[in-house]
């Protein structure tokens, strides 16, 4: 984490352009954020295999809490009365927290989708629970989280234009009611709208210009990462950002691979989250200069070189891939550990890379150095 700031407000600096990429930092009151910045995602109060010194080492400057499984277990309050989110999973940076529709949608069994917000089951022991525009942002508030976001509803694609409209003007008039519910909470906290509109320009930047009349603090783009495919994703990204303010942080959720993480940037997005490093890392799947790295596939199981010898990561520079393959062998969670550790290091140390070539302007020169390197493969 950069030095601290004395700010006690939420605020974005811009500190250069390159084309549409951007770099600078989000201040908040419990540290700045470098962007283009990659969130690591916490879901249960961990970023699953690591320690969160591991975290920081790495150089995240912020990780994401899941709203959806904390309110399930052990409960918001309860997190509440044990000191909050950072205190109980003893991280004293910002952290992010996402509404919990998605998550119901994706996860929840029995669920009723209202004007007044959304029922569903918990998939933990089947009990009812209801999740208003108002409850969500009170449960984020219980968490402590420094970054908010509005409840809305995200529709899979692909889907009717009919569909993406009534879910865009729904989470349009949920974006109202969360941004007035979290007018009582501590200063310092930010909320982010989030912009939907499915694959339809027009309903894109319908949303955008709501949302942006709104003034919230800081723009999600939603909506995406949800079976497009990558040039699609593209093309809304590059529909939204123009009606989107300069000088607040543009989040695009759920995102991605780091080709998707290169692409997004050059067209104006400044933070992500992606469970995609530590998912993959407990699959066996290491994400390196040199492309992916299968380490379950036989031909490591001789192979004394370490992942990247290059890396100031112990995970990346100190194991050989023969130690790596034995361990997914094995079914050692040692493995998983390693390479998911592996994978954050990787996503962090993209994103610096982008944020000192933005900075230099020859943005552009490091992507092709950067996919060169991937399709150079393995050597
Ligand atoms: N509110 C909201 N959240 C969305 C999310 C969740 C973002 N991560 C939240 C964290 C908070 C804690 C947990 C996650 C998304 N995630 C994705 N794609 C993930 C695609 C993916 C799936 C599996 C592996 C890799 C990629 N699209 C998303 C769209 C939205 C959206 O419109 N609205």
């Amino acid at each position: 984490m950069t030095p601290d700031t004395p700010a006690d407000t939420f605020s974005f600096t811009l500190s250069a352009t390159d084309g549409a990429a951007r770099t600078g930092y989000v201040s908040t009151p419990r540290g700045r954020i470098r962007t283009p910045a990659f969130m690591p995602v916490g879901t249960v109060a961990t970023v699953k295999g690591l320690y969160f010194d591991q975290v920081r080492a790495a150089g995240a400057d912020i990780v994401l809490g899941n709203t959806y499984h904390l309110m399930l277990r052990p409960g918001a309050e309860r997190v509440a009365k044990l000191g909050g989110l950072h205190t109980f999973m003893r991280w004293d940076g910002p952290i992010l927290t996402d509404s919990g529709g998605f998550q119901v949608m994706s996860l929840s069994s029995l669920r009723k989708m209202s004007e007044q917000g959304v029922t569903f089951r918990s998939h933990v022991d089947g009990a009812y629970h209801e999740m208003s525009p108002e409850r969500s942002v009170e449960i984020q508030g219980l968490l402590g989280a420094d970054i908010q976001m509005q409840l809305d509803e995200c529709v899979r694609l692909p889907c009717t234009d009919e569909e993406a409209e009534r879910a865009m003007r729904l989470s349009l008039r949920w974006a109202e009611r969360s941004k007035r519910a979290f007018e009582t909470q501590p200063k310092g906290r930010a909320i982010f709208g989030i912009v939907q509109g499915g694959a339809v320009p027009a309903l894109r930047v319908e949303s955008a210009r709501a949302l942006a009349d709104m003034d919230f603090p800081g723009y999600s783009i939603g909506g995406l990462a949800v079976g497009e495919p990558q040039e699609v994703m593209l093309a809304m990204i590059e529909t939204v950002a123009p009606h989107l303010p300069t000088n607040k942080p543009r989040y695009l959720m759920g995102v991605g691979t780091p080709d998707d993480l290169l692409e997004s940037v050059a067209r104006g997005i400044d933070m992500f989250d992606c469970v995609m490093p530590t998912r993959s890392g407990r699959h066996a799947l290491a994400f390196t200069r040199f492309g992916r790295i299968n380490l379950k596939n036989a031909r490591h199981a001789e192979d004394p070189r370490p992942l990247d010898e290059e890396s100031d990561c112990p995970a990346l520079r100190d194991y050989s891939r023969a130690y790596l393959h034995h361990l997914v062998r094995c079914e050692e969670m040692l493995g998983a550990m390693l390479i998911s550790w592996a994978n954050i290091h990787y996503y962090q140390q993209l994103m610096a890379g982008a944020r000192a070539a933005i900075a230099a302007g020859r943005y552009a020169d490091y992507v092709a150095q950067t996919k060169e390197g991937w399709a150079r493969g393995d050597l």
